[in-house]
């Protein structure tokens, strides 16, 4: 799935520093894995962080959803710029309340990250800040949760003044709850400056004034940043607002680029895009205003949610979502069910909505790859083949409730006919809010 980094050698020893947390502290955005050198110079091929990854799917998850997940979160790793050497599956009904997994896969995973000296192991879920401690006590090496791991991605990711106040703000968040006994090694790392404690206080206690003054901080800042570019949004004028929606990596990017002849970064990796960018678009004399937005994904810490509440403001703002889906990928109904979720969870799910399937140019029925079929699944029957390009479409057109659309835009399949749709819908809206006016007036 992922285009795999090369092999490369491994870094020496095993620290138990959350480099993204402490980092925050200091007042700068953090990140999981080391980038640049205190002289600015960046790791050579041995610096290479391995990690391993964890997972702890319920007993009825049939294997190959297992597997297909575990790729996602490979897929996230690498992006975050480690390179995945092993993987641990261990069935329970509910994780372990101390230590995530139970004691002899934790046994098992020691002896292997031990051996091979691994930088760090990954869970695919979120840990408890004492499943966190326990588990750093006992594998001395650095933890990472589900949560931490998109964080830092969006972190390398944020460009704007506004998605780094956003990062920062759930960087903070994550590592408030955090702020123990093991954190009390911030202190040092602050200098003296700030070590102004009433009696009795303890260094955690500091810890975590500072933490949430940064807090309260940065929701001001945000919510200047908000004031701002709420004004900007007004100054845009009447112009109907479209909105790219999907899972991340479907092909929002690319779809905007193609539609807007921008140059916004696309690229195959998780997140490639955190901060919306808006562009005014004309298509058959239609002006519509379309955003690209950040990507979804199943699992998406609600915190991280919250914070990126700007940025969301893009999509809730909208008359019309266009929802992007890679059809292509062996999930991308479940991908549908999640972006959907989310968009509940923002309220933006009452909004008109065009659905784009898209990558039908890697799209294979003849694949038997495990096909999720949430309605009728059955365990027992992992591998179901597809259906044909021409049995998806009679399907989904049937299914859904909104319009639906079969592109590439890879290949630039349909592109005429999705603008054609755009457009009919963009002029729709158009004429809804200015009954009177030909839409070319209303600009
Ligand atoms: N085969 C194929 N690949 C595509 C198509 N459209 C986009 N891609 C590729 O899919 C990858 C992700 O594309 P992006 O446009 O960055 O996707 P995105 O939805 O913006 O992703 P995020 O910003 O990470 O949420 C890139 O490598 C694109 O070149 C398509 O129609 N077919
Ligand atoms: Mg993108």
């Amino acid at each position: 799935m992922a285009n795999k980094p090369a092999s490369k050698g491994r870094k020496p020893g095993n620290s138990t520093r959350h480099v993204g947390a402490t980092d925050g502290v200091k007042g700068r955005a953090g990140r999981i894995l080391a980038k640049a050198n205190d002289n600015g110079t960046y790791d050579t091929a041995n610096e290479q962080e391995t990690a391993v990854l964890v997972a702890v799917p319920d007993k009825r998850q049939p294997e190959a959803q297992t597997n297909e997940y575990l790729d996602e979160l490979e897929f996230l790793a690498e992006t975050a710029g480690a390179e995945v050497t092993k993987r641990f599956v261990q069935r329970l009904d509910r994780p372990d309340i101390r230590t995530f997994v139970g004691e002899g896969k934790l046994a098992e995973i020691k002896a292997y990250v031990q051996h091979t000296k691994s930088s760090m192991v990954i869970f695919d879920d979120d840990l408890s800040p004492s499943q966190l401690r326990n588990l750093e006590a006992e594998l001395q090496v650095k933890i990472v949760d589900r949560s931490l791991l998109i964080i830092d991605i969006f972190a390398r990711r944020a460009k704007s003044a506004t998605a780094r106040a956003q990062v920062e703000l759930a960087q903070y968040q994550y590592l408030l709850p955090r702020l123990t006994g093991l954190w009390s090694h911030l202190d040092k790392q602050r200098g003296g400056g700030v070590s102004q404690r009433g009696p009795g206080e303890t260094e955690i206690e500091t810890d975590r004034r500072v933490v949430r003054d940064r807090i309260a901080f940065l929701k001001e800042k945000l919510k200047d940043l908000d004031k701002q570019s709420f004004t900007q949004r007004k100054a845009r004028g009447g112009m109907v607002r479209v909105a790219l929606v999907g899972y991340t990596n479907v092909g929002k990017s690319t779809i905007m680029n193609l539609l807007s002849r921008s140059d916004v970064f696309a690229e195959n990796k998780l997140f490639a895009t955190v901060d919306s960018t808006v562009r005014k678009v004309v298509l058959d004399t239609v002006p519509f205003l379309l955003s690209d937005t950040v990507g979804f994904i199943r699992k998406l810490p609600t915190r991280l949610i919250e914070s990126f509440k700007s940025t969301l403001d893009e999509i809730r703002e909208a008359d019309l979502l266009v929802h992007v889906v890679d059809i292509s990928h062996p999930s991308f109904e479940e991908q549908i069910e999640v972006v959907n979720n989310t968009l509940k969870e923002i309220d933006a799910a009452d909004k008109p909505m065009l659905l784009v399937f898209n990558k039908i140019d890697q799209y294979s029925h003849e694949s038997t790859e495990y096909h999720a079929d949430f309605e009728g699944m059955n365990p027992d029957e992992d591998a179901v083949p597809r259906l044909t390009l021409e049995q998806m479409q009679a399907t989904y057109m049937a299914k859904m409730h909104d319009p639906v659309i079969f592109i590439s835009a890879q290949e630039r399949q349909n592109i005429d006919e999705l603008r054609a749709l755009l457009v009919r819908h963009v002029a729709t809206l158009q004429a809804q809010r200015y009954p009177t006016q030909a839409y070319d007036e209303a600009e």
